[in-house]
C-alpha cells in the first residue's frame, strides 16, 4: 500500500493584508517551497494524490461552536477594515476574504486523509495544508490557525470508523492548546506535545502547557506536555523524549489511528523555535511512530517558517512515509541538562497513570514545576548555551544525505533445502572466501559448521554482508544449522574488515556469548531470561527479563527504554539480529523489533535465525520487507522487578551512555 499525498494550490490563495509582525511569517510560500521540494525530489510521483475537498458544516462543528462557524462564514463579504476588526478578538491571527474557503480545505484535506488511509487505500499519507489548526478553539481562531484540522480528523476518525484509540503527536514547536482543550477529558484520544515554553516565557504563555497538564477527569493520563525551558535543542532531546515518555506510552495506549501534528517550525534555522534539530530528525521521529496502529499513520502540516528547513523536513518525512531507508544520525551526545529535567518532570507527572513509566524517579526538586527550578538551572544553561551560539535564521546545516533504496530490499542465505520466502531474493552465488579466511574459519570452528556446506554457507554470508555495506541489498536473513557458533564468526571474522560498528542485539540466551568487545567495533545487547553475572564491559550489555523474552511488556521496555537509545547513540553501520532457539519471543513482538532496528545502519540488518525456527521466517520476511508490524495486543503491566532492574541499568549505563539519562 501507499502514501498519500494532499496538496491544493488553492491553500496558497490568502495572505496576510496588513502589517502584523506577529503573523508576517505564516506565507503563501511555505505550502508552495514544500510541494515544489517534494515535485523536485520526484518523492511526489511516488506517492497516490488525493484531491482536497471542504470540510462540511456538521464537520466542522464536531470541534467547533455554530457561533464561530456563523461568524468565520461572514468573513469573505468583509472590507479590508471589517477583516481588521474582526481579528482583533482573535490572538496571533489573521483574516482574509479567502481563509474560510482555505481553512475547509485544510479541514477537507485531513478528513480525506483519513478516509484514504481508514479504508486501506493507502497505508499512511501526509496533507500539506494551510492554515495550520492546532491551536484554533472550540469558539476562536488563534495562532495563525482557523479550524482545528486535526482535532477534527480525530473525532471524524471516531464518528465514521469507530475508532477506539487515537494517538495525536504534535511535534510543532508550539503548544497545540487547542487540541488539549478539545480532548482533554477524553480518555480515547492521547494528546502528546512538545513546544518550546522557557517558563510560560514563549506563546503561548499558557501555564496549562506545562508537564502538568496531565488531562482531567476520565482524560487523566492522556494529554503528555513536554515543555523546552530552552532554546536550541538537539536531535538527542527529541529522540530521547520519543524513546523515554512518548513511546512507552504509545505502544501501552495501542492507538488504532496515529495523527501528526506536523509542524516543522522544531527544525533548525527555524525562527519561532531557534532549535537546532536537523530535518532529518523528522526521518526518524517518523519511523518511530510507523509501527503503531499497525501503520495507520496520518500526518497533517501545522509550523514551520523557515522555507529552507521547511521543505528538507517535509522531504525527509515523506520518504519514510514511502519506507525509504533512513539516514543515519551521527554524534547523538545525549540529552542536554534542561531536557533531562523536562522529560523527567513529563515522566514523573504520568507515572501514576502509566505502568510503563512506572519506574520513573521524581526530579529533585519537591515541587516538580519547572520554574522553581528555573533559577539555578538558567544559570547552568546560560554558561552552556552563550547567545551567539542560539540557533537563528543565520544558522546553517548540511543538506540532509541523499536515502538511496537499494536495488534488493531483503536477501537470503538458506540451506538448500529450505523454501525462500515470498519477496526475499536467494542469495546463492558467492565469492570464495580468501584462503586465509578460510584457514580462520577452520581453525575456529573444528564443528561441521565449516565442512564443505559450512564453507558456502559462510561465503554467501560474507557475500551477504559486502552487498549490505555497498548499499545493493538493504537487509537479510539467515538460516544456519548453529546460531551461536555463526554469530561469532559473523562478528569476529566476516564483518571485521567491512563495517566499522556492529550492533548485535541478541534476543534469548544459549549460552554465555564468550565474545567480549573492548574496542568499541561490537557493541552486544542481549535481552534474554537469565541474568548474566556481571557486567563485563560497556560494549556487552545483558538485560535480563524475569518471564524471559515471551514477556512482550518487559521486551517493548527494554527496547524502547535501552536498545534504541543505545542504537542511537553507538549509531552502527550494520545491525546484527540474532535469534537464539527456544528464546520464545512473540511473533509480533519479533516484528515489532526488526520494525524499529530499521532505524539504524540505514536499515542494513542482518537476521540470524536457527533452521529449526524456520516457521516464523514468513513474519520475519514480512517486517524484513517493510510491512507494518501488528500491535502489540493488550500489553499488562511490566514485571516490578523488570521495570527496576532496567531503571537501575540505565543508571549504571548512563555514564556511558549518555542517550540512556532520564535523570537529573
Ligand atoms: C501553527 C503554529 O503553531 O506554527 N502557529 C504558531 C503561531 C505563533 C504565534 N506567535
Ligand atoms: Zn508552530
Amino acid at each position: 500500500m501507499g502514501t498519500a499525498l494532499l496538496y491544493d494550490e488553492e491553500m496558497t490563495k490568502y495572505k496576510l493584508l496588513w502589517v502584523d509582525a506577529a503573523c508576517k511569517i505564516e506565507v503563501p510560500e511555505r505550502l508552495i517551497v514544500s510541494y515544489e521540494a517534494l515535485v523536485r525530489s520526484g518523492l511526489s510521483d511516488r506517492c497516490i494524490s488525493i484531491p482536497a475537498r471542504e470540510a462540511s458544516d456538521s464537520e466542522i462543528l464536531l470541534v467547533h461552536s455554530e457561533l464561530y462557524l456563523e461568524a468565520v462564514k461572514k468573513t469573505p463579504y468583509m472590507t479590508l477594515e471589517d477583516l481588521k476588526e474582526f481579528t482583533l478578538q482573535f490572538g496571533d491571527v489573521y483574516f482574509h476574504p479567502n481563509i474560510y474557503h482555505c481553512a475547509k480545505l485544510a479541514s477537507g484535506s485531513a478528513l480525506q486523509l483519513v478516509d484514504s488511509v481508514m479504508t486501506g487505500k493507502v497505508r499512511n499519507g501526509i496533507a500539506l495544508v494551510r492554515p495550520p489548526g492546532h491551536h484554533s478553539m472550540h469558539s476562536a481562531a488563534n495562532g495563525f490557525c482557523v479550524f482545528n484540522n486535526v482535532a477534527i480528523a480525530a473525532r471524524y476518525a471516531k464518528q465514521k470508523y469507530g475508532v477506539k484509540r487515537v494517538l495525536i503527536v504534535d511535534w510543532d514547536i508550539h503548544h497545540g492548546q487547542g487540541v488539549q482543550y478539545c480532548f482533554e477529558d477524553d480518555p480515547s484520544v492521547l494528546y502528546f506535545s512538545w513546544h518550546r515554553y522557557e517558563h510560560q516565557n514563549f506563546w503561548p504563555n499558557l501555564r496549562e502547557s506545562d508537564y502538568d497538564s496531565v488531562g482531567k477527569e476520565s482524560g487523566a493520563g492522556f494529554n503528555i506536555n513536554v515543555p523546552w525551558n530552552n532554546v536550541g535543542m538537539e536531535n538527542s532531546d527529541y529522540l530521547s523524549v520519543f524513546c523515554h515518555v512518548l513511546l512507552p506510552v504509545a505502544y501501552e495506549f495501542c492507538p488504532d489511528l496515529v495523527l501528526v501534528c506536523a509542524g516543522f517550525d522544531s527544525a533548525i534555522g527555524d525562527p519561532e523555535g531557534e532549535m537546532c534539530a536537523t530535518p532529518d530528525i523528522f526521518a526518524h521521529l517518523t519511523h518511530l511512530l510507523m509501527n503503531l496502529a499497525g501503520g495507520k499513520l496520518c500526518a497533517v502540516l501545522e509550523g514551520g517558517y523557515n522555507l529552507t528547513s521547511l521543505a528538507q523536513s517535509v522531504c525527509q518525512t515523506v520518504q519514510t512515509l514511502l519506507g525509504d531507508p533512513l539516514p543515519q544520525l551521527a554524534n547523538l551526545r545525549g540529552p542536554c541538562k534542561s531536557a533531562v529535567e523536562s522529560l523527567q518532570c513529563a515522566r514523573s507527572a504520568h507515572r501514576r497513570y502509566w505502568s510503563f513509566l512506572k519506574h520513573a524517579t521524581d526530579p529533585p526538586m519537591t515541587d516538580i514545576s519547572t520554574k522553581h527550578i528555573k533559577s539555578a538551572m538558567e544559570e547552568e544553561e546560560k554558561t552552556e548555551m552563550a547567545e551567539e551560539e542560539r540557533c537563528t535564521e543565520g544558522k546553517v546545516w548540511p543538506e540532509p544525505p541523499e536515502r538511496l533504496c537499494p536495488p534488493v530490499c531483503s536477501a537470503s542465505v538458506l540451506p538448500d533445502d529450505v523454501a525462500c520466502p515470498d519477496g526475499l531474493k536467494r542469495l546463492s552465488s558467492s565469492k570464495d572466501l580468501e584462503p586465509l579466511l578460510v584457514s580462520k574459519l577452520k581453525n575456529r570452528f573444528r564443528t561441521a559448521a565449516v565442512d564443505g556446506d559450512g564453507v558456502t554457507t559462510f561465503s554467501r554470508l560474507y557475500t551477504l554482508i559486502e552487498k549490505l555495506v555497498a548499499n545493493e541489498i538493504r537487509n537479510g536473513l539467515v538460516l544456519v544449522p548453529d546460531v551461536a557458533a555463526v554469530m561469532m564468526c559473523v562478528v569476529q571474522d566476516l564483518t571485521s574488515d567491512l563495517v566499522k560498528r556492529v550492533l548485535v542485539v541478541c534476543v534469548g540466551k544459549e549460552k554465555e556469548l564468550d565474545y567480549v568487545t573492548t574496542d568499541g567495533k561490537v557493541l552486544v545487547v542481549q535481552i534474554s531470561s537469565e541474568d548474566s553475572e556481571e557486567q563485563r564491559s560497556k560494549y556487552y550489555i545483558p538485560v535480563c527479563l524475569k518471564k524471559g523474552c515471551s514477556d512482550t511488556s518487559g521486551f517493548i521496555q527494554a527496547v524502547l527504554g535501552l536498545l534504541l537509545p543505545l542504537g542511537y547513540e553507538y549509531n552502527p553501520d550494520l545491525v546484527l539480529l540474532v535469534r537464539m532457539p527456544g528464546s520464545g519471543v512473540v511473533d509480533s513482538m519479533w516484528q515489532q523489533l526488526i520494525g524499529l532496528l530499521q532505524g539504524f545502519a540505514k536499515g542494513h540488518t542482518l537476521v540470524l535465525m536457527q533452521v529449526n525456527e524456520k516457521a516464523c521466517m514468513g513474519s520475519t520476511a514480512s517486517a524484513l520487507l517493510g510491512h507494518p508490524a501488528p500491535p502489540l495486543q493488550d500489553l499488562q503491566t511490566p514485571f516490578p522487578e523488570d521495570g527496576d532492574a532496567l531503571e537501575r541499568l540505565r543508571e549504571r549505563l548512563q555514564a556511558d551512555w549518555k542517550m540512556l539519562q532520564t535523570t537529573s
